[in-house]
């Protein structure tokens, strides 16, 4: 999702529509309309739209996948299991990025990291395919130093670190996964990965994560989705991405004080 108007350190948001499908295909219909949602995230200041094309197929379908490619002018980052028929429609739509996630059939939602280390092998010929195709990889990893030891052995150039302990925990166990996050987003950055984030983001954590110079690009949904209920989906992305800017070591904030106007 590295072709936004913003700035070169900017922090980038990417919305997630997953959910969006999930209401969709509550009653099978064609409504609410995960590609309209789309376009009411660009106008809301969205930098790219991330969709999980689950193997189960819950959410988003193959054709949602075809009318992103098609009618989106935002990047689109496809989350997908490492499997034969992912790679298959992946290479075939040519997304502007792969984001490579765990899946497990019978799990509510993703629920820990891609096991990079443990799964090299298998890996490898996935993450080469969609770089030689042009697609941007990144792989969806706990915090954790083997794993992005892993991401680089394996030359993707993005890590996405999952959030969602981070989001769960409380009081002091939050702060151990704050850190736990920092310390990944720093080893990322000093082997030369992108380092991305999200999973269970919400306005009340978002701010700790953007604030971290070397996060590049926030993957958010399930949230925005909700909040969409009650303020409407436009307002919701638009204060998600207000408060990315606030947290910001360069953002609105850090400036006035900067410059004496705090
Ligand atoms: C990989 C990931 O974190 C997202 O895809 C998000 O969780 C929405 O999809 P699920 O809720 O189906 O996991
Ligand atoms: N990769 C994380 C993502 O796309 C959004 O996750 P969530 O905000 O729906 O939990």
């Amino acid at each position: 999702m590295s072709t936004g108007s913003r700035s070169a350190s900017a922090l980038r948001l990417g919305v997630n529509i997953d959910h969006v499908a999930t209401i969709r295909n509550a009653r099978g219909g064609l409504a609410p309309d995960p590609l309209r949602a789309a376009l009411i995230a660009a106008e809301a200041g969205a930098d790219g739209i991330t969709a999980h094309l689950r193997e189960d197929r819950r959410h988003i379908s193959d054709h949602d996948i075809a009318r992103l490619s098609r009618e989106l002018d935002l990047p689109l980052n496809l989350e997908m299991a490492a499997t034969a028929e992912m790679l298959d429609i992946a290479l075939r739509h040519r997304p502007h990025a792969a984001c490579i996630v765990p899946e497990r059939r019978e799990e509510r939602t993703t629920e820990g990291g891609l096991d990079a280390a443990g799964q090299q092998a298998h890996l490898a010929p996935i993450v080469a395919a969609l770089g030689d195709a042009g697609i941007r990889v990144s792989l969806f990893i706990e915090p954790a130093p083997h794993q992005i030891e892993a991401a680089v052995a394996l030359g993707a150039p993005v890590v996405e670190l999952h959030t969602g302990t981070y989001c769960d925990a409380m009081g002091e166990a939050r702060l151990v996964e704050l850190e736990r996050l920092r310390a990944a987003a720093q080893l990322g950055a000093r082997h030369g990965l992108e380092i991305h984030a999200g999973h269970g983001l919400a306005y009340d954590t978002v701010g700790p994560i953007a604030a971290m110079p070397e996060i590049r690009e926030l993957n958010i949904g399930h949230f925005l989705v909700g909040e969409a209920i009650f303020v409407g989906l436009h307002a919701s992305i638009q204060r998600m991405r207000a408060l990315m800017d606030e947290a910001r070591p360069d953002g609105p904030r850090e400036r006035a004080a900067a410059s004496g106007q705090s």
